[in-house]
């Protein structure tokens, strides 16, 4: 007899191995294979953590030289796939979009065999920001952009494609931290799902666009968006904390706090922040810093909840001028590498993965007929 769970969602139980990270082993810290996730922040590019997630080491320069131009190289969308993102419409949202596209790439360049998982990812990790942008900037501003530019890192070239210029190099810096600090983290709601997926002997593609829909909602990836929306209704801290004890006397979930795995913080909070207090300084911003501090002490000091990843990368986005829509969107150009990278270590070492579920409803009973029900 399976043993029933006490606990809902899952929270506690081991569903799994993995060589990718360890999350909030001490309370606190997030490794990826076996590299603190603040020091690959502080000063590696995302393409490293990228080659270390998916081919298992920190490259070395001619490695990463190597990684980059393939990437490079891959950029480029298929027409059959710009004619699709040409004919959904402005207001739909962009994680639909990137479902979309994902889904389209894997009609057109589908992984046939699994030794082309690592090929397929790739493509996917140069192309998402292609496809995101092309699908913008045609609905938004009814132009077709040319997605293949010469821009050093998957940050940049996402930039540069949303705002028409090549970014500042703190604006790429800041794109290489986020990156970095989003790329893995064990088995999160969206990796799971890719891994299920997995599980059944699935394609690749349809792992990653089930990962999509899995990251899409507010209690996952969507909550820098959400975040984004809560505090640019505030005008001032004084205000933020007003709305926020209101909020909470509501007993409603205030969104960028919190977490399922860690218990004391959120490791990548106090590197987004940081960043996020230098982006405020070099635009000038007054408020929207402020009022997000403001919002993370209130938390703390009437309900011990912090700041995780998404709530200061809300405020970050928004000084490098990033459309709100667009905050999740980066969420998965980035953690792609870790739902591969799960893909991959399912396919490794495979069984299908098929809990029990306790039962709650009637009793066996008979088909009434049709007339008497
Ligand atoms: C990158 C990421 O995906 S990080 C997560 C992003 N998601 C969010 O920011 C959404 C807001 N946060 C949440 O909804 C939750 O904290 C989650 C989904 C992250 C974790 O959920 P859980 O593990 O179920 O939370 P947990 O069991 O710790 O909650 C404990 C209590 O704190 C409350 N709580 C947790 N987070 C919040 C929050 N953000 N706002 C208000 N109350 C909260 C819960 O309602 C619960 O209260 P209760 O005991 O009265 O029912
Ligand atoms: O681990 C989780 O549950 C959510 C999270 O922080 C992530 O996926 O980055």
């Amino acid at each position: 007899m399976a043993k029933v769970l006490s606990g809902a969602g899952l929270r506690g139980q081991v569903a799994g191995k993995t060589a990718l990270s360890t999350v909030g082993k001490s309370g606190s810290g997030l490794t990826y294979r076996g590299y603190d996730v603040k020091e690959l922040a502080e000063s590696c590019q995302f393409e490293e953590v990228a080659h270390l997630i998916l081919k298992g080491n920190l490259p070395n320069q001619a490695e990463l030289d190597a990684y980059k131009s393939e990437l490079k190289a891959m950029r480029g969308l298929p027409q059959a796939l710009k004619e699709v993102l040409e004919r959904i419409p402005a207001d739909a949202h962009p994680m639909d979009v990137l479902r979309t596209g994902c889904s389209m790439l894997g009609n057109l360049e589908g992984e046939t065999s699994f030794d082309e998982q690592g090929k397929v990812t790739d493509r996917m990790l140069a192309s998402f920001p292609s496809i995101i942008c092309y699908w913008y900037r045609f609905s938004h501003d009814g132009v077709r952009i040319d997605v293949e530019t010469d821009d050093d890192s998957i940050g940049a070239h996402f930039l540069h494609l949303l705002h028409g210029e090549k970014p500042s190099e703190l604006h790429e810096r800041v794109m290489h931290v986020s990156l970095i600090l989003y790329a893995e983290h064990e088995f999160n709601a969206s990796t799971f799902t890719a891994r299920v997926c997995a599980s059944t002997l699935s394609d690749m593609h349809s792992c990653i666009t089930g990962a999509i829909g899995s990251l899409r909602g507010p209690l996952h990836g969507g909550a820098n968006e959400a975040a984004m929306e809560m505090i640019e209704r505030f005008e001032s801290a004084d205000h933020a904390e007003q709305e926020m004890m209101g909020m909470l006397e509501r007993k409603e979930k205030i969104m960028g706090f919190g977490h399922a795995i860690y218990s004391e913080c959120d490791p990548r909070n106090e590197i987004i922040k940081r960043w996020s207090e230098k982006l405020a300084a070099d635009v000038g911003d007054t408020v929207l810093y402020p009022v997000s501090v403001r919002c993370e002490e209130v938390m703390w000091r009437e309900k011990k909840l912090f700041c995780n990843a998404d709530f200061f990368h809300a405020s970050a986005y928004n000084f490098m001028k990033i459309p709100t829509k667009l905050f999740t969107p980066i969420f998965v150009m980035s953690r792609l590498t870790g739902w591969a990278a799960h893909v991959m270590e399912q396919r490794a070492d495979n069984r299908i993965i098929r809990p029990s579920a306790e039962y709650t409803g009637e009793e066996l009973r008979p088909v009434p007929a049709i007339s008497e029900r």
